[in-house]
């Protein structure tokens, strides 16, 4: 038998991903989130999980690498991956916003700088508005970048707003909902269809409970 090939997103959402896995009685024995190995099986229920950034879970779906994917919206948008998007899994819940340290969003006349973890997110946004934009590619503390004049706004992710709050920034508009998502292959979904249909149906089963 054929294993499934799930790639699971590193970082703030690993947890509460291995608890939705084990709640569909999906179990990685040696499993635990500081661990350096990458690789890891579910001999019983046949899944085979990778551990991988979660910039990279759509891009491993997309390529066939895994069957499927555990990530957020966030990352899903960003790449722009040929995926498909199954479901939401209701964790890892958050928005993209634009922010900045007043409500002005035009700029006189020049073109306005957005300091963003996600250029591709902003750039799509921002031509859907018809606004012309530069953006700055960030990897972190994107809050900052306005504070110190390398951008006009930023795009960026929102909890608790904690973080924009404590910098003097504010929500100017929300962009999206985001949330942990489980993604599927193209191909895999016609090729593994049984399989891939009874891991939702688990997964489902685990969200009810
Ligand atoms: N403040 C937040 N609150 C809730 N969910 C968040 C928050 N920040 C990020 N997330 C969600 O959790 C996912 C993982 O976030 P995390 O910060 O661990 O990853 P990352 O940004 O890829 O990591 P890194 O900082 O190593 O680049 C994000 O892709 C997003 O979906
Ligand atoms: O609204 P809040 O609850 O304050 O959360 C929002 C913050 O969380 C994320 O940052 P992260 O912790 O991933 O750190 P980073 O700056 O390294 O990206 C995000 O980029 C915001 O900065």
């Amino acid at each position: 038998m054929d294993y499934l090939t799930l790639a699971m997103a590193k970082g703030r959402t690993a947890k509460q991903t291995i608890s939705l896995l084990e709640k569909a009685g999906v179990q990685f024995p040696d499993f635990d989130e500081k661990t350096r190995k990458l690789i890891f099986y579910d001999q019983e229920m046949l899944i085979k999980l990778v551990y991988v950034k979660a910039i990279d879970v759509p891009t491993y779906v997309e390529k066939g690498a895994a069957d499927i994917g555990i990530v957020g919206k966030d990352n899903i948008a960003e790449a722009q991956a040929d995926i498909y998007d199954m479901m939401d899994l209701n964790f890892g819940k958050c928005k993209f916003v634009l922010a900045g340290t007043s409500n002005e969003l035009h700029n006189q006349g020049r073109k306005l700088t957005i300091a963003t973890k996600y250029p591709a997110v902003t750039r799509e946004y921002f031509k859907r508005r018809g606004i012309p934009v530069e953006t700055i590619k960030l990897n972190g503390s994107v809050e900052l970048a306005p504070l110190i004049g390398l951008s006009d706004l930023i795009v960026d992710i929102v909890e608790t707003g904690t973080t924009l709050k404590e910098n003097g920034l504010k929500v100017m508009e929300t962009i999206d909902a985001i949330s942990t998502r489980l993604i599927v292959n193209k191909a895999s979904f016609a090729t593994k269809s049984a399989s891939i249909h009874s891991f939702m149906n688990k997964l489902e089963q685990a969200l009810e409970v």
